[in-house]
């Protein structure tokens, strides 16, 4: 469903994604570690066409976004660390336009039904958005990809910034997403969160993926220790390790 094929952006000699090879299927929650400049926001900016590559492909549902780019951007939504809406606007009348950009047209029953699902509460679905929570926000952002029907979703830090209560929920969702086939690829710096909702996590430093671990195989403890042993030596040595 979201594949790269060597995929890699440079910016003058910095190698901000060096040859990246990748693949999240239907119904899995791909998880980006690593720390800050790894290359996870550049991998996820190229998915989204915002940025071309300078090798490879990356590809969204066999199109390659570069090329058929307005076939790849209808599967796929997008939800950075804050999601923008309308602040004037209600929970509904926001999930209403963006669904309309999107081409689909919902009644107000299925539009607060959107935002039930997503976990907003009832109450909230008809007040301004500019009074929004963080999570509340995220949740609508949520509505908008179910709404719009994306059969990928790319996130950036989701959950930086969410109460514990707001990033299980907010986790949950996501399994419940991937649950219904939505591939799934976010970055984030959340381990324990990682853990808890991702199927697979690859580690990144300096535009590398150094390895890709199964999250089922391990514990969240095992995962920060490998990943504090890749942030900290070299390669070599974090392998030795696993
Ligand atoms: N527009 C740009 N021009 C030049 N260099 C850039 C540009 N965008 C990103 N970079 C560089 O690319 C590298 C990867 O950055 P990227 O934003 O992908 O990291 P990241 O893993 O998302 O980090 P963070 O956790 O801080 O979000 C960094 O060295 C960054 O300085």
């Amino acid at each position: 469903m979201l594949e790269a094929c060597e995929l890699s952006k440079a910016y003058g000699a910095n190698l901000a994604l060096n040859a990246l090879n990748l693949r999240v299927a239907p119904g899995e929650i791909f998880c980006l570690l690593g720390a800050n400049g790894a290359g996870k926001t550049t991998t996820i900016h190229l998915f989204l066409n915002f940025i071309a590559p300078s090798v490879g492909v990356a590809r969204i549902g066999g199109f390659d976004v570069s090329r058929d780019t307005g076939q790849a951007r209808q599967m796929v939504a997008y939800l950075p660390e804050n999601v923008a809406l309308y602040p004037r606007l209600s929970g509904v009348e926001n999930l209403d336009y963006f669904s309309r950009l999107s081409g689909h047209r919902y009644a107000k029953k299925q539009l607060r039904n959107f935002l039930m699902a997503a976990g907003l509460l009832e109450e909230a679905a008809d007040k301004p958005v500019a009074n929004y929570s963080k999570g509340m926000r995220q949740k609508v952002g949520i509505a908008i990809a179910c709404a719009k029907e994306a059969k990928v979703l790319l996130l950036d830090e989701p959950t930086s910034g969410l109460d514990p209560q707001a990033s299980y929920e907010f986790s949950n969702l996501l399994r419940t997403l991937a649950d219904s086939g939505v591939a799934i690829l976010m970055a984030t710096h959340d381990l324990f969160r990682v853990k808890e909702s991702g199927h697979r996590a690859g580690i990144m430093k300096g535009g590398k993926m150094l390895t890709v671990l199964n999250t089922g195989e391990i514990s969240a403890a095992e995962l920060e220790r490998i990943y504090l042993q890749y942030m900290q030596a070299g390669l070599h040595v974090a392998e030795a390790a696993l």
